[in-house]
C-alpha cells in the first residue's frame, strides 16, 4: 500500500482516487475548498462532481497541500489546465523528496500554449521529480466511478516511470497501457475536446451520424498533422488517446465538451453555456491554443479554425459547416503522407 496525493477534487480527480483506493492505496484528495475536503472525509461523497457515488474510507479529503504531499509516493495532478501552473507553484514549497508526477489533464496552457508535462518540468525543479507521466484515454469519470470497463494509456519518455504509473492504477476494470510518446498522448487528449465541441454543435444543429463520422475522422486527420509536426509518433493518434478518446468524447452524453457544443449548436451564446456547465470545458481554451499553434507551425486545421471562429468570432455553427463542406477539392490521404514524409526528413536531418 502506498500513499498517493491526488490534487484536484473534481470529477476526474475523484474517480482516479477511487481506482487508487480500490487498488489498496491510501489517497489524500486535495481540494482548494475546505467544505469540499470535509465532505469527502466525513460524508465520503463529492455530490457536486460525482453525485450518488460513495467514496472509499481510504480516500481522505484535505485542503492542506503539505498534509496531502507528506510521505506521498506519487502526486496525481487533475486540475483544469489553466490552474496547473498556479497549483505547481504552491506545491513546490511542500516537496521534501523527489516525487513521481502523474497528470490526467486534457488541455494546453492558455497564453503559453504549452503541454502540461512542459509546465510541470518548468515549475518543478529536476531534483524534486523522478519523472513526469500523463494518464489519458477514453475514460468518463462517471463510468469509472461505477467500475465499468475502461482502458487508458500512461505515457512518459521514461518507460520505467510509465510502468510505475501502470502498476498504481491497473486493475480488473481499469486497464492501463504504457506509451513512450508523451507529446502524442498529450496533444491527442487535449485536441479531441475541440472536435467534441464540434460534434455537439452538429447534434445541436440536427445533423445526423454521417456528419459526425466525418467530423471525427477528419478531426483526427488534422490533430495527427499538428501532433506529428510537434514531434509525436503518428500511430499514437489511432490509439486509445487519439481515436479512442475522440470516439467517446464525441458520442457520449457524459462529455462536457459535447454538451457545451450541443448548446452552441442550438444557438446559445458561449458565456451563457459556460455559466450553465459548472465544470471545466477544456475544449474552449484548447481551441485557442490549437488555432495559434497551427498558424505558428503552418499546419492546415480547417475544422479547428471554424470551431475557433464559432467560439470567439460569433460565427454561426451552420455557416461553419457550410464552409467546411465547400472547401477546395482535396485528396484524402496525400496531406497525411506529406506530413509523415516531412517528419522522416526532420528526423534524418537531426
Ligand atoms: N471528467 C472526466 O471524465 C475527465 C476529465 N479529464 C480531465 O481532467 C481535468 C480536470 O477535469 P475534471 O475533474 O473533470 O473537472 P471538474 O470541472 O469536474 O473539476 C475541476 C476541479 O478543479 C478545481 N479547481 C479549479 N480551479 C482550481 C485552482 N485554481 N486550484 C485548485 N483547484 C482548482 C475545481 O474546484 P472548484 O469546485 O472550486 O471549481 C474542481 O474541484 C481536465 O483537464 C479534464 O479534461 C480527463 C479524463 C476524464
Ligand atoms: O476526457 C474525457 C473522457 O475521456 C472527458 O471529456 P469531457 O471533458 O468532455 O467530459
Amino acid at each position: 500500500m502506498k500513499k498517493i496525493a491526488v490534487l484536484g477534487a473534481g470529477s476526474w480527480g475523484t474517480a482516479l482516487s477511487m481506482v487508487l483506493a480500490d487498488n489498496g492505496h491510501q489517497v489524500a484528495l486535495w481540494s482548494h475548498r475546505k467544505m469540499q475536503a470535509d465532505e469527502i472525509s466525513e460524508k465520503h461523497t463529492n455530490e457536486k462532481y460525482l453525485p450518488g457515488v460513495t467514496l472509499s474510507e481510504h480516500i481522505v479529503g484535505t485542503d492542506n497541500l503539505q498534509a496531502a504531499l507528506d510521505r506521498a509516493a506519487a502526486v496525481v495532478l487533475v486540475v483544469p489546465a489553466k490552474a496547473m501552473r498556479d497549483v505547481l507553484k504552491q506545491i513546490n514549497h511542500c516537496l521534501k523528496q523527489p516525487l513521481l508526477f502523474i497528470h490526467g489533464v486534457k488541455g494546453i496552457e492558455p497564453g503559453s500554449f504549452k503541454r502540461m508535462s512542459e509546465v510541470i518540468e518548468e515549475e518543478i525543479p529536476e531534483e524534486l521529480r523522478t519523472a513526469v507521466v500523463v494518464l489519458s484515454g477514453p475514460s468518463h469519470a462517471e463510468e469509472v466511478s461505477l467500475c465499468h470497463p475502461t482502458t487508458v494509456a500512461v505515457a512518459s519518455t521514461d518507460l520505467v516511470a510509465a510502468k510505475k504509473a501502470q502498476d498504481l492504477f491497473f486493475n480488473h476494470y481499469f486497464r492501463v497501457y504504457t506509451n513512450e510518446d508523451i507529446v502524442g498522448v498529450e496533444i491527442g487528449g487535449a485536441l479531441k475536446n475541440i472536435i467534441a465541441l464540434g460534434a455537439g454543435m452538429l447534434d445541436g444543429l440536427g445533423f445526423g451520424d454521417n456528419a459526425k463520422a466525418a467530423l471525427i475522422t477528419r478531426g483526427l486527420a488534422e490533430i495527427s498533422r499538428l501532433g506529428t509536426k510537434m514531434g509525436a509518433h503518428p500511430l499514437t493518434f489511432i490509439g486509445l488517446t487519439g481515436m479512442g478518446d475522440l470516439i467517446v468524447t464525441c458520442t457520449s452524453v457524459h462529455s462536457r465538451n459535447w454538451r457545451a457544443g450541443n448548446m452552441l449548436g442550438k444557438g446559445e451564446k458561449l458565456d451563457a453555456v459556460l455559466n450553465q456547465m459548472g465544470m471545466v470545458v477544456e475544449g474552449v481554451r484548447t481551441a485557442e491554443a490549437a488555432y495559434a499553434l497551427a498558424k505558428k507551425l503552418n499546419v492546415e486545421m480547417p475544422i479547428t479554425s471554424e470551431i475557433y471562429q464559432v467560439l470567439f468570432d460569433g460565427k454561426h455553427p451552420k455557416e461553419a459547416v457550410e464552409e467546411l463542406m465547400c472547401r477546395d477539392k482535396k485528396d484524402e490521404i496525400a496531406p497525411l503522407t506529406h506530413s509523415l514524409e516531412e517528419k522522416i526528413v526532420r528526423e534524418h536531418e537531426a
